[in-house]
This record gives C-alpha cells, sequence and structure tokens, in this order.
C-alpha cells in the first residue's frame, strides 16, 4: 500500500442508482481530471462536464466533477471527485478508465480515511466516530457518533495528556530539588493536587458505561418454554415475519436477532429455542445457546403461556415475567406484565416497559467512552495516576512517580492514536466501507 499512489473508489451504495460518486485521492488527482473532462474547474467548485475517454475521445458520461487540492480536502491530498449516473454500465466505463492511468488504483477499504488519518486530518478517535456514524441505526447512536466525530472524546484525551504532562514536568523539577536537599511543599501538594484531579476526571469518564452499550445496543432476549410465544413476540416487535411460528414445540432451534429502534434506542431482540430437556442434539445445542445469550443479555423476558407446567427461569441479570397468550388465559398475577401477541393486547405496554429498561441502560449519550479500546486505555492511566499519587505522598523515589506519570500519558495517547496504535488501525479500517 503505497501513499503516493492516486485511488479510487465509488463512495456511494451499490447497485443502481440516480447518481454514484467517484472519490479520487493522490497525486494524479487534477491530471485524471483534466484528462477526463476537458479542464479542471475552481477548487471546491461544481462544474458540469461530459467526460470523455482518453484517446478515442469517446462520451462516457454527463457528470458533476469537483476538484479539491489537498491540504484543504477530507484526506490532505489532492482529490477529485466524479458525481456520475448511477447505471451500472456507466460506473463499470468510468471505473475501468480510471484503472488505465498511471499509478491510479482502486482504493482498499478505508484507505480514504487512512490517508486522512496518517495526514493528521482526524484522529484516531474521530476515525472511530466516523465509523460508528456510519454505522448508527438510531437516533441516540448518530448522535453520540456525531460527537466522537467533532472531537468531544479526542479533544478531552488530548487535555488530560497535556496535564498529566504537566505534572510530569513538575515531577522532573522536583527531582532536581532532591538531588540538593528536599522538595518544596507547595511544589509537592501542587502536583499531588493534579494528579488526584486527573484520577477523579478519568475515574468519572470511566464509571460511565452507557456509550459502549449504546454503541452496540441493549440486548433483550425472549426465553420460555416450547411453545410460549418467543417467536410470535419477536415477530410482532420487529414488525413482520423474521421467525418461524408453529405449535410444533421446538420449532426455534438457533437464535435469530432483529435489530430494533424503540423511541431512537438501538435494542437487539434475540429470539431463542425454548428451555427444555431434549433428546434432539441439535435442539439440545440450541437450548444451550438460548442459556449463554440469557446470562450475556442486558435484559431477559421470561414468556410464561398459560398452559404446561412451571418452567425455572436461567441465569439473568436482569427479568421481566411476561404471561403470553392473555386472550387464551388472563389470570397471571405471577407476571409483571401480559401480553397476546395474537389480538396485540398488552404489547404497546411491554415496549413502552422496553424503552424505560433501555433508556435507563443507554444514559442520556453523555458517555465519553464508546468503545472497549478506550475503557482499556484509560483504566490503565487511571492505575498508573492512582500509583503515582500513592508513591509521592509516602514519599517514595520520585523517580517512579515520574515514570507512572509517563505511562499514563501514553495510555490516554492511545485514544487519539498518537502512540502505539498500528494493530488498532489495521483492523478499524478494515471495518470500513471501500471508498470511505
Ligand atoms: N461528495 C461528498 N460528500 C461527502 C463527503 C465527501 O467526501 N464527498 N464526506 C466525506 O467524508 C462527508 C463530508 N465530510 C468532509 C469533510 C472534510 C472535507 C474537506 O474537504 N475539508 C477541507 C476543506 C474544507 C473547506 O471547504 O473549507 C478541510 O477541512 O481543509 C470534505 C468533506 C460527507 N459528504
Ligand atoms: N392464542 C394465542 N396463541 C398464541 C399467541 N402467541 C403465540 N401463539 C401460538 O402459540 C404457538 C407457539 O408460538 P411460537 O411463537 O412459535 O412459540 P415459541 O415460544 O417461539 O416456540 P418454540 O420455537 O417451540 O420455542 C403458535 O401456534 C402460535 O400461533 C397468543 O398470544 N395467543
Amino acid at each position: 500500500m503505497r501513499s503516493d499512489d492516486t485511488i479510487f473508489a465509488t463512495a456511494s451504495g451499490h447497485g443502481r442508482a440516480a447518481v454514484c460518486i467517484v472519490r479520487i485521492s493522490g497525486p494524479q488527482s487534477w491530471t485524471i481530471l483534466n484528462t477526463l473532462g476537458g479542464s479542471v474547474p475552481e477548487p471546491r467548485r461544481a462544474a458540469v462536464r461530459i467526460l470523455r475517454e482518453p484517446g478515442s475521445g469517446e462520451p462516457l458520461d454527463q457528470a458533476l466533477i469537483l476538484w479539491m487540492p489537498g491540504p484543504r480536502s477530507f484526506t490532505g491530498e489532492d482529490q477529485a471527485e466524479l458525481h456520475i449516473h448511477g447505471g451500472l454500465a456507466t460506473r463499470a466505463a468510468v471505473l475501468k478508465v480510471l484503472g488505465t492511468i498511471p499509478d491510479c488504483r482502486p482504493a482498499e477499504a478505508g484507505e480514504f480515511t487512512r490517508r486522512a488519518f496518517l495526514n493528521g486530518r482526524m484522529d484516531l478517535s474521530q476515525v472511530e466516530g466516523l465509523a460508528d456514524v456510519i454505522d448508527a441505526e438510531t437516533e441516540a447512536q448518530r448522535r453520540q457518533a456525531m460527537l466522537q466525530l467533532e472531537g468531544r472524546l479526542g479533544d478531552t484525551a488530548e487535555r488530560w495528556r497535556e496535564e498529566i504532562l504537566q505534572a510530569l514536568a513538575l515531577l522532573e523539577a522536583s527531582l532536581d530539588f532532591s538531588d540538593e536537599g528536599d522538595v518544596p511543599e507547595d511544589l509537592e501538594a501542587d502536583i499531588l493536587q493534579r494528579l488526584d484531579r486527573l484520577h477523579v476526571e478519568i475515574g468519572r469518564a470511566l464509571a460511565n458505561r452507557s456509550g459502549e452499550r449504546l454503541r452496540e445496543g441493549f440486548t433483550v432476549v425472549l426465553a420460555g418454554p416450547p411453545n410460549a410465544g418467543k417467536s410470535t413476540l419477536l415477530n410482532a416487535l420487529a414488525r413482520r415475519d423474521v421467525a418461524i411460528v408453529s405449535p410444533i414445540a421446538g420449532t426455534t432451534r438457533d437464535v435469530i436477532e432483529v435489530h430494533c429502534d424503540l423511541g431512537g434506542l438501538p435494542v437487539v431482540v434475540v429470539d431463542t429455542a425454548g428451555l427444555r430437556e431434549s433428546g434432539d442434539l441439535i435442539e439440545q445445542e440450541g437450548v444451550s445457546r438460548a442459556r449463554a445469550r440469557a446470562q450475556d443479555a442486558d435484559l431477559v423476558l421470561w414468556l410464561v403461556p398459560p398452559e404446561g407446567e412451571e418452567t425455572d427461569p436461567p441465569a439473568a441479570r436482569r427479568l421481566l415475567r411476561v404471561g403470553t397468550k392473555a386472550d387464551v388465559s388472563r389470570d397471571r398475577d405471577d407476571c409483571d406484565l401480559v401480553i397476546s401477541a395474537s389480538t396485540g393486547e398488552g404489547l404497546a405496554d411491554l415496549i413502552t416497559a422496553l424503552e424505560h429498561e433501555a433508556e435507563t441502560a443507554l444514559g442520556q449519550g453523555d458517555a465519553l467512552l464508546t468503545r472497549e479500546r478506550h475503557r482499556r486505555a484509560l483504566e490503565r492511566a487511571h492505575h498508573s495516576l492512582a500509583a503515582g499519587r500513592a508513591l509521592l505522598e509516602t514519599g517514595g523515589p520520585i523517580e517512579l512517580a515520574a515514570e507512572e506519570a509517563r505511562l499514563a500519558s501514553r495510555a490516554v495517547g492511545e485514544i487519539t492514536g498518537r502512540v502505539d496504535v498500528e494493530d488498532v488501525l489495521d483492523r478499524l479500517f478494515s471495518s470500513f466501507c471501500i471508498g470511505k
């Protein structure tokens, strides 16, 4: 992967469409526009051109084109865009011509954004925010991702890093004093106070776990004995036919997941195999998967049918008992809620309860951390700050306290990708679409 190559890719979706955007980045961008379009428009001004095949001069398409010279571009390199018609043949013809231009090749997944990162146009947390903007399925996820793209997490991490480095500088200064005798008391108190404040602030960010959950969605597992009405409820919540419903017990054997938007919040509803002892090997595997999913879920809805014997609910962090088939029997005082997926009775109350549960778990969208990667880095920083502070307080070696501050600053620096992130980069960029 050379970065003096010029890369190109369609940045809009696949399949026939009204318009298709071809993105181009790298030193050949100007030449490509000039060759295909006959002339290059003013920077960042859209212009219409007939694109022509080099050599033959045959028209390829009528397009809107853009010239965005570096460094004032998304990637920081010279960039061009061809807004062509979105027909399959048009797209294929334009891409084929681009492929024949020297030093020009199709982009890899996430390569435009990788170049933007390498050119300092965005930090790693913003790249993650951009990935999340593209993946956002609900309003709350979109809002959180936009805040991260705009630099809320990155700016905060950068401020923390600078404040740790200031404390480190003071520690180094006090090292000189300690060579000569005693460290002035007010200097030591100042450093302690700085480490303390950072420790508290980072601890507060770590305490809020709702960002990661908002990103991934609130998971609700539907569990219950066979024929309790789990698949019928899943279909009702999803408002479409996703799971097979039948009067035969043991119909659902695998785990079926549906992503729902409940009042702007992402809720993943998971249908599982009915819990019972079974001689059928495949059903047994389904039952053990059901138990595993119930254990990991944010919430289990334990579905209790009116008929049949009582079954024990699975182990769960949080569980609501939902009586099903209220149209058959409504005498269910052992349940938190009663529904009939057939008549729709009680469904609105169930959805309200789910929204409320999700809202409590996913918070106000004010979480700073949205990935385990952030949490791991900040946990190390938090630990080092506490260790440094303890060393200072107990009169331990200042060199060691300084080393802890250095470790803390490096850990915080991982958030914006200032340090040690090669392996993270490959994983992150490969999760992007081509053209991003
Ligand atoms: N057609 C098109 N739409 C798009 C994008 C794109 O690349 N092309 N984007 C791609 O992600 C997003 C918009 N993000 C962008 C971010 C920065 C720059 C950019 O050129 N920034 C320069 C110049 C700013 C200016 O005009 O003054 C800069 O920041 O220096 C462009 C798009 C969404 N929509
Ligand atoms: N009367 C009535 N029947 C229902 C209701 N909900 C589901 N049923 C019926 O109950 C039977 C079992 O429903 P499913 O949704 O397949 O049950 P399940 O819990 O997914 O069953 P397994 O896949 O075997 O675990 C089907 O015949 C449904 O039509 C309801 O609210 N009222």
